[in-house]
């Protein structure tokens, strides 16, 4: 988990309580230093956590400072090799109001954030991949949820009541968003646009209802396909990587909002459960590290699952069996991300602080938050889509019929020709038998014209 600092109370006068040292945050109760030697009190004077990176992002001038170039260099990357693998990822913003997400997610126009900076990442890799046997295609998509209703940042009604979209599980595929408009980019600057068209939907919409837009979640997602050639056979590698930036976490502390779930429209539920979401998964992974040491001297060579599953009634029978429920629906952001939090997801979390006294028990919560979350165990898996066997009987007469063709004209075939015909057929036969995505024919027909 890392830990992203801001300068926004400093400047009103608030005394700094939060330090870096690499990687460890150390946090300053005033209150108990304010005693001679915390006399009478069992308050710890500084509490000190430990993350994967810990950013000081201050003050500019200072030798530790951490620019979002340093930031994307350690988060960033690790997106963009993690999606290139074909692995899903989720990088994620947690913090209160005012504290750094959106900068950090999104950044400014003179200090380009992260989401921004991974969106040219991919695109620069695939210019990088170019020589080799593989081509791209990247689709986005950009919603938001506010008051547990999801709308499309990037598609409009035309009335001036904002529709709302519906979350449903696909049974493979999981979660996802019913209607919601995904969009095929080709190069950096159309990603560039879509964002900006949604951030002003997204302000736009929050000064619409007369709420602040700390209220709403933003998840842009990119759905990153590469077609690559393995031992000479067609191979799809897909990545879904989330970037969400979350609404103020202030009202994420369920005991701030405990009293308040019944009044609907004014709480959070999200945050909530993201809260509640997060507390369990750690509970689970801790009961499943604890399971796993017992269990290993009566090796029986079996799976032990992970421990995101969401059947997780006590029975007594063993040690895995006691891990909690995990109440992913009980709120659509929650819903939306089930595999990033617990599930088959490389997951990171951001969580950005204020460094002010006056924010001490929120900057408390967010890292105790952050340091729950860097107990959750996920089971990352690469998402490769192999070949039907039909398609692989079409690809090889594919290949010897063009090869023969070469061999005999000595022409270089174009996409039209007929020579191509069997190539076509052989996807849309993989089309037939499981009914994805038409566009995929232009990655591999991208992939052939580059061969
Ligand atoms: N590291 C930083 N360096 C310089 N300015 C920053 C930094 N982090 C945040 N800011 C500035 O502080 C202000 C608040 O930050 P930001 O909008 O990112 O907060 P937020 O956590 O997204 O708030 P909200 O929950 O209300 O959306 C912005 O003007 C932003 O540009």
């Amino acid at each position: 988990m890392d830990l992203c600092l801001v300068s926004r109370e400093t400047k009103e006068g608030g005394r700094i309580i939060v330090e870096v040292d690499g990687k460890v945050a150390k946090i300053r109760n005033l209150k108990v230093d304010g005693r001679p030697d915390g006399f009478g009190d069992s308050r710890e004077k500084v509490v000190a956590f430990g993350f994967d990176y810990c950013y000081w992002s201050v003050n500019p001038e200072d030798p530790q400072y951490a620019s979002q170039d340093v930031v994307f260099q350690d988060l960033g990357t690790e997106v963009l090799s993690g999606a290139a693998k074909g692995y899903n990822i989720c990088l994620f913003a947690y913090g209160q109001t005012g504290s750094g997400k959106t900068y950090t997610m999104l950044g400014t126009p003179v200090s380009v954030g992260l989401t921004p900076r991974i969106c040219e990442g991919l695109f620069l890799r695939e210019d990088d991949c170019a020589p080799l046997p593989s081509s791209c295609r990247i689709k986005v998509s950009f919603l938001e949820i506010y008051n547990e209703r999801v709308r499309d940042l990037l598609k409009q009604s035309d009335q001036k009541k904002a529709y709302t979209l519906r979350v449903r599980e696909h049974p493979e595929m999981g979660p996802y968003v019913q209607g919601l408009s995904q969009h095929v980019v080709t190069n950096y600057k159309q990603v560039i646009q879509l964002l900006e068209e949604g951030i002003a939907n997204r302000i736009t919409a929050a000064t619409h209802v007369h709420e602040a837009s700390s209220r709403s979640h933003a998840i842009f997602t990119i759905y990153y396909t590469q077609a690559v050639l393995e031992n000479n056979l067609p191979l799809e590698i897909a990545s879904k990587i989330n970037l969400v930036d979350l609404a103020g976490s202030e009202r994420a502390d369920p005991s701030y909002c405990k009293d308040r779930l019944t009044e609907g429209a004014n709480i959070n539920k999200s945050l909530v459960t993201l809260g509640i979401v997060i507390s369990t998964l750690a509970q689970n992974s801790q009961v499943f590290s604890s399971c796993q040491s017992l269990s290993s001297s009566a090796s029986d060579g079996g799976d032990s699952g992970v421990p995101s599953s969401p059947s997780g009634t006590s029975s007594g029978r063993g040690p895995s069996q006691r891990q909690s429920y995990i109440p992913y629906r009980d709120s659509v952001l929650t819903w939306l991300l089930k595999d990033s939090l617990g599930g088959n997801s490389r997951t990171i979390m951001v969580a950005t602080v204020s460094p002010a006294h006056t924010s001490y028990s929120e900057t408390m919560s967010t890292l105790r938050y952050a340091s729950n979350a860097k107990n959750i165990i996920n089971k990352p898996r690469v998402n490769e889509v192999r070949p039907s066997s039909e398609v692989l009987v079409w690809y090889s007469l594919h290949q010897v019929l063009l090869s023969f063709s070469l061999f005999i004209t000595n022409w270089e075939p174009d996409t039209y020709s007929p020579i191509y015909m069997p190539w076509r057929l052989c996807y849309l036969s993989d089309l037939l038998l499981k009914g994805r995505d038409f566009s995929n024919i232009s990655v591999y027909q991208n992939h052939l014209e580059r061969l």
